[in-house]
């Protein structure tokens, strides 16, 4: 694992920095693979991030745009992370629908839904083996309580390891996520971690020792680069 860890000035500064490394891997990926896949979290910290791709003229025919989880609600829910995503980005750039690869929501059961896009993502990636599909960037937040995508401090979630694709749960409200297993398999994971809010979280997060499912964002572990992008509300302080 490759990690690096940057501290920028303020929130607009963070997100010029991750506009500025998505689209270096974007461009490699295409030149590389012909495609660029990417995984989006929700959130608020990453809307001005997906507001700046928006703006950016880019080969969207090859581009294709996953979550990393979403809030068990239908996609026109104001808590939708797809919803947020169209609005920001999405609805803005002539992206063909067959690229946008939304969660399901809409299943009576979310475990079928997450089986839906768990099968989605191997058909998509041609992957039927043990092996994980390997996406380009998945982009995380990071809440105060140390969780990431769905995966929520002392959930049934975090003890997923052998699928690509769980349900999740914030108290009672539901998410279909991402496991850690298969967000490690990402060529890279950007973290997007704003506000003073952040700081007790991170600190534990990166401590040498502390429990994995008390501070989930631990498990983000990936064979690839892990880029962890801070404001210095969140950073400044950081023994990394
Ligand atoms: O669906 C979600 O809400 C996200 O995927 C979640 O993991 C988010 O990234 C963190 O909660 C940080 O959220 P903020 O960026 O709003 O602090």
């Amino acid at each position: 694992m490759n990690k690096t860890v940057e501290v920028l000035p303020d929130q607009s500064a963070l997100v010029a920095r991750a506009l500025e490394l998505i689209l270096s891997k974007l461009e490699t990926a295409i030149e590389q693979r012909g495609r660029f896949t990417i995984a989006l979290s929700g959130g608020s910290t990453p809307k001005p991030l997906y507001e700046a791709i928006g703006n950016q003229k880019l080969p969207w025919d090859k581009i294709h745009v996953f979550w990393g989880d979403e809030r068990y609600v239908p996609p026109d829910h104001p808590d939708s992370n797809e919803l947020m995503t169209r609005r920001a980005w999405l609805d803005r750039v002539d992206i063909p629908a067959a690229n946008i690869h939304p969660v399901p929501t809409l299943e009576a059961d979310p475990a079928q839904a997450a089986a839906k896009y768990e099968q989605h993502l191997k058909e998509f990636f041609n992957s039927s083996g043990a092996e994980f599909p390997v996406l380009d960037v998945i982009l995380l937040g990071m809440g105060d309580d140390a969780h990431t995508a769905s995966l929520f401090p002392h959930t049934e979630a975090l003890k997923v390891r052998d699928r690509l694709v769980t349900v999740g749960n914030k108290n009672e409200s539901l998410r279909i996520t991402f496991t850690y297993p298969f967000i490690n398999s990402a060529r890279s994971v950007i973290f997007l971690v704003a506000g003073v809010n952040k700081r007790p979280a991170l600190a534990q997060v990166f401590a040498p020792v502390a429990d994995d499912f008390t501070y989930p964002s631990r498990l983000i572990q990936p064979q690839g680069e892990l880029c962890w992008l801070l404001d210095a509300a969140a950073g400044s302080e950081l023994q990394t």
